[in-house]
């Protein structure tokens, strides 16, 4: 075991005995201005600094070498609020570590690889066809940030659980909106607390789930459905005795589809909810994103779903899209636990401290992205012109997000509909946004909005 030569610790302050900095952290996050908090740390004690957050000692790193340091290095692995892992089970991949986390995550890589969702493009324009037409034609404002959570959560359901909509749907649609409101929660399991509601409504989805998947099973054997035809299905064919894999178990497959759930709903629907947002500050670029919308609908029949190839066209609303990324990363920040001394810069990073990293100090970094404050797409016209290790909005290494294809398809087929529906004005009376746990607009984006015409 190779030992770190220098044991110099960072530079840097605990702050408070018990809370350290956590209260004043949290404070920024809300206000939106954590980058601000963090650079005034960096500007005192430099580019890696020590303090002291959630009751643990921390080191904060940032900028590209960071970056690949702690998503190349099996030193480092994610680390969870309590209140995450007790809600979310022990056996996701989140929780788990070298072969164990190789095994789920190849199994659920198997489902979102982009031959598999090539054939889901067209459940996604349906649910997303649907979505617009029972809650945004008709309608004169609308609150852009619940709503797309819901369609976000529709499309899972139909790919990850194969859920139709009807009453299974609606009761496992009921339980998550509280077992994600006590995810980030402290974790006092006493009658009437956030958490041991979300626990509860944890426990009653599962039983849910464990239907679905008995289901599933019955009708895998019977060769009723296809290995491909959801998340749940393709991890139990994975699991079929004879085709090589290791089985997973009931709990991993309920934990992980729980997980799964949760990763892939707020994210994306954060990245549409903050294009549409963009999109009416910016009418050049709502222009352009509309004519190339336009110029797909016009090679199209009425009615007609969107492929594949059309999705391949829309390469600049992608580049709208990852420029709402570099600006407004869903996943701010992440920890990640150290399990054996590792030495940065000439420092020690301690085995048993946690390690904070967050995406803005790289991606509004000047150096990298010059005029980081301006809105500009064309940045990722040329994506080799980005360094390595500088976009970094799903994350990087063996725990990159395994579905990045999955939210550019439901981002780009949600976005086709709604440019090519409607023009829409921001009413809201606040436009400030804040970043706890994960960025909201203040009021949940009301817009009004002035249609275009059916498509
Ligand atoms: C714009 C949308 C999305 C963004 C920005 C995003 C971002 C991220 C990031 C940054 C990570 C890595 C976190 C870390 O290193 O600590 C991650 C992991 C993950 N994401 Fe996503 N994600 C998005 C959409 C989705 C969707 C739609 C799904 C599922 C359908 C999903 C499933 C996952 C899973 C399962 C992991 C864990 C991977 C692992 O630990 O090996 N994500 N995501």
């Amino acid at each position: 075991k190779q030992k770190p030569s220098n044991k110099k610790l960072p530079p840097g302050s605990f702050g408070f005995p018990v809370i350290g900095q956590s209260l004043s952290f949290l404070r920024a996050l809300r206000a939106n201005n954590g980058h601000q908090w963090l650079e005034q740390k960096v500007r005192k004690f430099g580019p890696v600094l020590k303090l002291s957050l959630f009751g643990r000692p921390t080191i904060f790193l940032a900028g590209p070498a960071a970056n690949k340091l702690v998503f190349g290095n099996d030193a480092f692995t994610p680390h969870q609020l309590t209140s995450f892992t007790r809600i979310m089970g022990r056996r996701t991949m989140r929780e788990m570590v070298g072969d164990d986390h190789r095994q789920i995550r190849a199994a659920v890589g198997q489902f979102l690889k982009p031959e598999v969702l090539k054939m889901y493009v067209n459940k996604i324009d349906e649910e997303v066809r649907y979505h617009i037409k029972m809650n945004w034609t008709g309608h004169q404002t609308v609150t852009v940030m619940p709503l797309i959570k819901c369609l976000t959560f529709d499309v899972i359901c139909s790919l990850v659980f194969g859920l139709d909509r009807g009453h299974t749907r609606q009761a496992l649609a009921k339980e998550f909106v509280d077992v994600i409101a006590g995810m980030w929660s402290i974790p006092v399991n006493l009658p009437f607390t956030r958490f041991n509601k979300s626990l509860r409504a944890s426990r009653r989805a599962r039983r849910i789930l464990s239907e679905v998947i008995q289901e599933k099973r019955r009708k895998l054997e019977h060769g009723l459905c296809p290995p491909h035809a959801d998340l749940i299905t393709c991890l139990l064919s994975l699991s079929q005795e004879g085709c090589g894999n290791e089985a997973l178990t009931e709990e991993e497959i309920v934990d992980n589809t729980i997980f799964v759930m949760v990763a892939g709903h707020d994210t994306t629907a954060i990245l549409i909810t903050f294009m549409i947002r963009q999109l009416e500050k910016d009418p050049a670029i709502y222009a352009r994103v509309a004519q190339e919308q336009e110029e797909i609908a016009q090679s199209k029949a009425p009615g007609e779903a969107l492929t594949w190839d059309d999705l391949n066209k829309m390469k600049y609303t992608w580049r709208v899209a990852l420029e709402t990324l570099r600006m407004i990363p869903p996943v701010f920040w992440s920890f990640r636990k150290v399990l054996k001394d590792v030495e940065f810069n000439g420092y020690l990073i301690p085995e048993g401290w946690q390690v904070l990293r967050t995406t803005s100090m790289t991606q509004m970094n000047a150096e990298i992205f010059p005029e980081p404050h301006k809105f500009d797409p064309t940045r990722f016209e040329n994506q080799s012109s980005v360094p390595p290790y500088s976009f970094i909005a799903f994350g990087g290494g063996s725990r990159i997000c395994p579905a990045n294809e999955f939210a550019r398809i439901e981002t780009l087929t949600a976005m086709y509909y709604i440019v090519a529906q409607f023009r829409w004005k921001l009413s809201g009376k606040d436009d400030s946004f804040s970043r706890y746990p994960l960025p909201s607009p203040s009021e949940g984006l009301p817009i009004k909005l002035e249609p275009k015409g059916d498509m």
